[in-house]
Parts: structure tokens; C-alpha cells; sequence
């Protein structure tokens, strides 16, 4: 499959508005790979990829997480957590893709995990940074992702977790566990 057929694969699966902001998570991503010399290619797949399961039912999502052995620390959490997971589960079996680093990026694009790949970090960041995103901070983002992945990572994570405490919203411990790699990387 080539660009456009995944996009005409996700296309019929999201609103529009998923769909504009997947286009710029893929434009961003390609740009950080060429950047920082990931394959672009690899980049672009995961990038459209990555919202796949964004608007399946929760219930089925919890039924995939069960019955595929995927995290079981998943079970019960909303489809904001369940969605990077299951999308990657439906990239192998529906889309074939049996690239690991792929399957990965897709997977922890919302959560992040310790000991990221590179690519895993580009679709992370990628995904805060794209063109129609818009919240306080965003520009500073954009700005150390020019500069540094790693840097762009540390703050991305930092700036999720003091969002979420902020807003007193249960945290998603693989998340906690990004943070404490980044942070103990970078002292
Ligand atoms: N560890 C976590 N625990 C709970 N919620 C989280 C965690 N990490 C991210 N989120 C929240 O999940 C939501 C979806 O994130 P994300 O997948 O990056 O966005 P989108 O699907 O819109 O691209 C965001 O509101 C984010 O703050």
C-alpha cells in the first residue's frame, strides 16, 4: 500500500477534523525523520496510522485489549488510552504491518513509554506539534522540536503530565514511566 491508499483507509473511518489533523501529524512527522534522519517512510505509514482506532467502541476496544493479550493494565481505562494500543493491533491484522518500530510508534503515540525509539518520539511529538493544534505553549513545542528531539520529547512529556494534574484527570502509568526515563536521561 502507498500514501494514499492508507489515507483513503483512514479517511472513511474519522471526521473530517481527525482526518486534517492526521495529514499534519504526517506532513510534521515526515519532517522530523528528514530532520533527524529516521526513514521518512516509516514516519508517514505511523503517522497516518497512528488515530486508526481513534472512534472505535470503547467496549470492543476493551474486548481486542483481552482477548489479543495486549497490556492488561489497559482494562478499564477510557478510549484515549485503549486507542494508540488497539490501532496498533489493527495496523498488523488489518493493514499487515509487521514492522515493530511501526506497530510501537503507533501504539505509545498518546501515552509514550521509557526507552522510546526514535521514531516512536518523532509520531509522539508529531502528534502535540502538528500545524492545527492550538494550546498555550504549543509554539514553544514546535520550537525545541526544531532544535533537539530529546529536548522536544522531555518537554512534551512534562507538558502532559502537568496538564493532566492540573485538570486532576487520572494518569495512565506507562506515562509516568516516560517521564521518569526522560527525566533521569536528561539530569
Ligand atoms: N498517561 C495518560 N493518562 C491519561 N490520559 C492521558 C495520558 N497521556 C495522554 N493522555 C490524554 O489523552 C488524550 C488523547 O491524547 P492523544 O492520543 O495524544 O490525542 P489525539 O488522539 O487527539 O491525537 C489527551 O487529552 C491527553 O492529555
Amino acid at each position: 500500500m502507498d500514501r494514499n491508499d492508507y489515507l483513503l483507509a483512514i479517511k472513511t473511518r474519522m471526521p473530517e477534523k481527525r482526518y486534517i489533523h492526521t495529514i499534519g501529524v504526517m506532513e510534521t512527522a515526515i519532517s522530523l525523520a528528514e530532520q533527524y534522519g529516521e526513514d521518512v517512510k516509516s514516519a508517514e505509514v505511523a503517522a497516518i496510522l497512528h488515530d486508526i482506532a481513534k472512534y472505535a467502541d470503547e467496549e470492543w476496544m476493551n474486548q481486542v485489549v483481552k482477548e489479543n493479550g495486549l497490556d492488561a493494565r489497559l482494562i478499564g481505562w477510557g478510549s484515549e488510552i485503549l486507542h494508540g494500543p488497539v490501532g496498533a493491533w489493527i495496523a498488523q491484522t488489518e493493514f499487515n504491518i509487521t514492522n515493530e518500530n511501526i506497530l510501537n510508534a503507533i501504539r505509545f503515540h498518546t501515552t509514550g513509554r521509557a526507552n522510546m525509539s526514535k521514531l516512536e518520539k518523532i509520531i509522539y511529538i508529531a502528534d502535540m506539534i502538528e500545524p492545527n493544534r492550538k494550546f498555550n505553549q504549543v509554539d514553544e513545542l514546535r520550537k525545541i522540536a526544531n532544535v533537539d528531539l530529546d529536548e522536544a520529547m522531555k518537554a512534551c512529556i512534562c507538558h502532559t503530565i502537568s496538564f493532566l494534574v492540573h485538570t486532576e484527570q487520572a494518569i495512565f502509568p506507562v506515562s509516568i514511566e516516560c517521564y521518569n526515563d526522560v527525566i533521569s536521561k536528561n539530569a
